[in-house]
Order: C-alpha cells, then structure tokens, then sequence
C-alpha cells in the first residue's frame, strides 16, 4: 500500500520514506491538527496550570485535622476518626482489609484525577472563571514515588510524577509528592530551593534504627517533600550505577515509605498538617509499602483508618524483589508475610536447593490497596495475561473489580513546540515552517548532512530488553542500505551501547547514536525527526509517541499496550480529519516494523 498524495496521505510523506518537503509539512499538519483535535476533546492531555507562584488553595486553611502524632513517634490511644469538615468520609476500609469495594464510580474516565474526585457524585468536576476543571470535594492526597521531574528523572514515571500532582493541585486537591533527596552530583541543584523542614524520624528496620530527614518545597501549588538519608547520597543514577543495580534498593526504599506514611502525620506544611484522611497514589514498587504499612502497622492502632490508597502501576517489569530471608529487615509484623511472600516458578530458581522462596514489595501493594491503576486501558489488561503479567497476572486477576487503565497525560507547558525552550525555532499547526527548520538544525548539531528531502528517523529511550532495541538492532542493516538518516538517544545497557557506538562509525553519513541521558536533545529530536519509532516488546503507556504526535512527528510503534490505544493507525480512507495520528504495527518482527516505517517492503 502506497500512501501518497494530499488527501489520502497526509502521512504519506512520512510513512513513505522519500519525502518531499512540501507534502512533509502538510503531513505533520495534518497530524498536528489530529493531535489538537484530541487535545480538545482532552483524551490525552491533563492540562496543567503554571500561572506562577499562587497563594495556597483555600481549602488548605481549613483542613486542619486533629494532630495525630506519628506512628513512629509511639502513639496515644489515638482518636477513631478524624473528621475533616471538607471531605466527606470515603467507604469503610477496616484494619488490614483487602480490597473493599471503594471508590466506586468513575474510574475508567480521562484520567487518574477521576479515581480521586470520583468517590462519591458529590466529587464532580465543576468550571472556574479560567475554564480551568474544579473538583467540587477536593481531597489530601500524597503521592509517593522513586522519581519526579524536574527533581530527578530516568524515564517516564518521573515525567507523570512530576507534572500530574500539579495537575491535581490545579484542581483545588491539596497535592503533597514524597520522594527522595537523591545528591548524585548531577541532580542537586534541581534540590537547592527545598528548605530542611526541622522534622526528622528513626525508622526501626534492617537490624536499627534510622534516621531520615525531611526537605521541603512548595512550587505550583504542591508540597514537593524530600525525604534525606545517606543512602541517598551517591554517584550514579537513581537506582544503580556502571556495576548494576544498588544492592541496597530495598533498604532504600524501605526507608521511603515508611518516610511517606509519616510525612501527612508530621510535616506541617503552610502550618498545617495533612492529617489522616489522605489518599496516597503509590507508583511502583519504590512505593508499594505503604499500604501494606498502612494496614499493618497504622490500621490497627486506629491511625489512618480514613485513608485510602491507589496503587499506580507503570511497568511491571520492576517489581522489588528481594530474597525471602530480607522480610525480618523490613519492620513488618510476621504475621504479615503472606502479603508480601513470592515464590519463583521452578524454571526461574538458580539451583537444585533453591526454593524460590522471596518477598516482592508490587505484590505487597496489588493485595493491599484498595485501588489498582496502569497507565492504559490496553495494559489494565495485558497484566492480567500470562504474556503481560509478569507472574502476577493471577493476582491481578482476581483483584480486576478494583483494577482500571487510565492513560497518561502530558505536561503541555513543558512539551509545546510553540514555546519549548529546548529548540532552536518554534512551529504551531498554523505554520509548520519552524519543524522544517529545526530538522536543519539537528541534522547540523549531529554532524549528518542537512537535507530537507530525506527522512530522519527518531529513537529516545532507556537502552532496555522492554523498548525493543534488539529489534532496532536486527533492522539497521537493511534500513541503512535506505535513502534515511536515524538518531538513537539513549542510555541503559551496555551492549546496546556500545552497539549504537560502532554502528555510527559504520554509517558515517547516516547514523547517530548519543549515548546518555539529555532532557534537552529529546525535546530536539522530537521535533526535528520526520519519524519517531518505538517498536516496544511491551508498553504499559509510552509518552514518546505522546509527544511526538504533539510535535507533528509521526510515530511508528508495535501495537501494544498504551502504544494501540494512543496511537491511530493512518487510513486513507478515513473521514477528513480522522485519517490517524500515526502507525501501529503488529507482530513485533522486523519485517513489519521496516513496513510500518516505508509503507512498503524494504
Ligand atoms: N536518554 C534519554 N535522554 C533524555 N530523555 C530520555 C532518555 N531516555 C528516556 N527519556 C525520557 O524518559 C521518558 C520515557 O518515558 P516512557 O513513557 O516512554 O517510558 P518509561 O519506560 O521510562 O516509563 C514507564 O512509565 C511511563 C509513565 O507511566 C509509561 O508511559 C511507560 O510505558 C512505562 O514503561 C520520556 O520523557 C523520554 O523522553
Ligand atoms: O522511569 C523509568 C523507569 O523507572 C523505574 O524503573 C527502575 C526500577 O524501578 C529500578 O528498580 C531499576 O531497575 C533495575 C532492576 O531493579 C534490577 O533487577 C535490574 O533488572 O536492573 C534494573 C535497571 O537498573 O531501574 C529501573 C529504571 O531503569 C520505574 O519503576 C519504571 O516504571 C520506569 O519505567
């Protein structure tokens, strides 16, 4: 099938891989215009609101609970409930209850904002004077995560965390966001406004007692708390270096959570504290303790009864799994192993003696929160197949009446090709001259000719068994004997590497690989490549193609996970503006990817 032509192929010129400049600029149009079009009808983009500093919403003066001392800090017999005026009471959870029905409307709407406002129909959304969404019961809530931009950042779950809290603050939610205070040489500036808050704890786990401190910025209306400890101090990425991962992920992490749940009980945070009746959105498995602290060690002394969890699954392929002889170190009571207790199949243990026997902090969440979310509704249920479920498809499964798919928003003031500060001209759908003009650019900052007429294919991403770098690599020979040019940006495995090194040097003229992690040459690459592939093996969301599709570049992905449910595949005969956004392929074979990119046989 040939796409060509302006009616048929507003892709053509991008799905074809020689394309003339002209029918390129109508074809990013036409995507753009697609792009907005979705904006309008707010399927992908949780619009945010970044009109500079504002006075803290009003409803933060009022919610002051009853101080409730932290459950480290050895509590009196404390109070049954703690009413907040402003809030109604969510559904009833019990001490240690797994999965009470909760939170019972709503969920599969456009985004995570809806689990949060939707717990009763009094939590609908009503209008301010800015047109700006308002919840009409607005909640504590208390993100914890392992990364939020522009803190720190490896990959996706660092840009949601960063830019949804603010979303939700926009709303009138009183948003806190606890991570950590990673000092690695490179991210501590992105620390230097968040001021030591005078509050410290001993968190009693791995054989002592620990101290954390705490951190504090407001910024765009959100408490961002940093939680500070040695371990948190030191070279490499966030969660490992040169050598792998930390070995002592765990205890890091440990430390995090029990950080988080005490951060709401002690940190007052312009004066006050956020008390009890908070919903914590757990991501990931850096998270995933706190609700099962909440249940085992704070339900049962009466504290917390009135919050509620979500746990926010981004990638399954990470689940904190450690070996079961870990559990004592985690402070938990041992009663309390079945919620995190794993055991490996047999062609998963190392030898004869192995009984596979482990803890798995994910799985620890997936039995204790009382809401599950993935990031799409197609990867909602891939986790629940043996394909997509990376072995907890069956508990997954069997929690399906609290699990939903929400997909990702982006952060439209960050990734807007008429502001963006990363490149070196500016486009709108209006006028696509600007791309024309940053693909100059690039091909020039890359050392590769500058041509208008040949296609730049784009890859951004972690160098990981998950984005199908493999496949990339299988592809190169016969895409590089194509009349293209290809950038790579990327870091992570050192094979692959090492593999977008030496390919460079055999494709002189065509390839490029920048090896290493830059926030600014993605912004570049996005908006100065015609295409952007992302053959993922699997995707629990994906923002790449979110942002390429805001930016007029067409993205080539394997459909699979948020990838087809964000990306509509190209169809000549589609109504006038409804042609598509994009290309999904499917299976995952090079073959169909080379034909995804030409739209012929390669
Ligand atoms: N070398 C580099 N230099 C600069 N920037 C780089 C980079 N490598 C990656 N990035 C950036 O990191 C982010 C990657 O986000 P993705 O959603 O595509 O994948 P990730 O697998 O990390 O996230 C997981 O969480 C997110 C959020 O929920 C899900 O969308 C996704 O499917 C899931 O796997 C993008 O902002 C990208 O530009
Ligand atoms: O935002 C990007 C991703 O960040 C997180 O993934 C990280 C993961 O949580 C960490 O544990 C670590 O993963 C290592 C893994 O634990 C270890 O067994 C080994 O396989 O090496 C992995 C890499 O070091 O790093 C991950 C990031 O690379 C987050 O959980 C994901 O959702 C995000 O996609």
């Amino acid at each position: 099938m040939a796409a060509t032509g302006v009616g048929a192929g507003c892709l053509a010129p991008s799905v074809r891989l020689r394309a003339d400049p002209a029918t390129a600029a109508r074809a990013s149009a036409c995507v753009v215009r697609a792009r907005l079009r979705r904006l309008a009808r707010g399927r992908y983009v949780a619009e945010l609101s970044r009109e500079g500093p504002a006075a803290r919403p009003a409803q933060q003066q009022q919610l002051a609970p009853p101080l409730v001392p932290g459950f480290l800090a050895p509590p009196p017999p404390a109070p049954a409930q703690s009413p907040a005026p402003t809030q109604p009471p969510l559904p009833d959870a019990g001490v240690g209850e797994l999965a009470p029905d909760l939170l019972l409307e709503g969920i599969a709407e456009d985004s995570i904002d809806s689990i949060i406002v939707a717990a009763s129909e009094q939590d609908s959304e009503i209008m301010d004077a800015n047109e700006q969404p308002q919840a009409k019961v607005t909640r504590s809530i208390v993100f914890v995560t392992g990364e939020a931009a522009p803190y720190a950042k490896s990959g996706g779950l660092g840009d949601v965390c960063g830019s949804l809290p603010i979303a939700l603050a926009a709303r009138g939610h009183r948003v806190m966001v606890v991570m950590p205070r990673y000092l690695n040489g490179s991210s501590d500036k992105n620390y230097a406004k968040a001021l030591y808050t005078g509050k410290h704890i001993k968190i009693p786990c791995f054989g002592g007692s620990h101290e954390v401190t705490f951190f504090h910025e407001y910024r765009d209306n959100v408490d961002w708390v940093f939680v500070d400890h040695p371990s948190y101090h030191r070279p490499g990425s966030l969660y490992g270096d040169n050598f792998g991962a930390f070995g002592d992920n765990q205890f890091r992490y440990t430390l995090l959570c029990y950080a988080a749940c005490e951060a709401p009980l002690i940190l007052e945070l312009g004066g006050y504290i956020y008390g009890q009746n908070c919903m914590f959105v757990v991501n990931d498995w850096h998270a995933s303790l706190v609700p099962v602290l909440l249940a085992a060690k704070y339900r049962p002394y009466g504290v917390y009864r009135d919050s509620r969890s979500t746990l926010v699954i981004h990638n399954l392929a990470h689940q904190g799994v450690e070996p079961a002889s870990t559990y004592p170190d985690l402070g938990l009571p041992p009663e309390w192993y079945g919620a995190l207790e794993w055991v490996f199949p047999e062609w998963a243990r190392r030898h004869a003696l192995d009984k596979g026997e482990a803890v798995n902090f994910l799985k620890g969440a997936v039995v204790t929160a009382d809401r599950i979310v993935t990031v799409s509704q197609g990867y909602s249920w891939e986790v629940t197949t043996a394909e997509g479920g990376q072995g907890l498809n069956e508990l997954l499964s069997s929690r399906k009446s609290v699990l939903n798919g929400i997909v990702n928003g982006i952060d439209i003031n960050d990734w807007n090709p008429t502001t963006d500060k990363c490149l070196p001209h500016h486009y709108s759908v209006d006028d696509l001259s600007g791309k024309a003009k940053c693909k100059a650019e690039l091909q020039k900052e890359l050392g590769l000719p500058v041509r208008e007429d040949v296609p730049l294919i784009g890859f951004i991403g972690r160098l990981d068994y998950q984005k199908g770098i493999d496949l990339i690599k299988m592809a190169i020979p016969e895409l590089m004997r194509e009349d293209v040019q290809f950038v790579m940006l990327g870091s992570g495995d050192p094979i692959f590497e090492g593999w977008m090194r030496s390919t460079e040097s055999s494709y002189k003229d065509k390839f490029r690989g920048w090896v290493g992690f830059s926030v600014p040459v993605s912004h570049r690459i996005t908006a100065g490549c015609d295409i952007l592939l992302m053959p993922s093996r699997f995707e629990p969301c994906g923002l790449n193609q979110l942002y390429a599709m805001q930016y007029g570049t067409v993205p080539v992905v394997h459909g699979t996970g948020g990838l087809r449910d964000t990306v509509e595949t190209f169809n000549p005969f589609g109504a006038k503006g409804e042609e598509g956004t994009g290309w999904a392929f499917s299976p995952l074979t090079v073959d169909k990817m080379l034909w995804g990119i030409a739209n012929r046989d390669v």
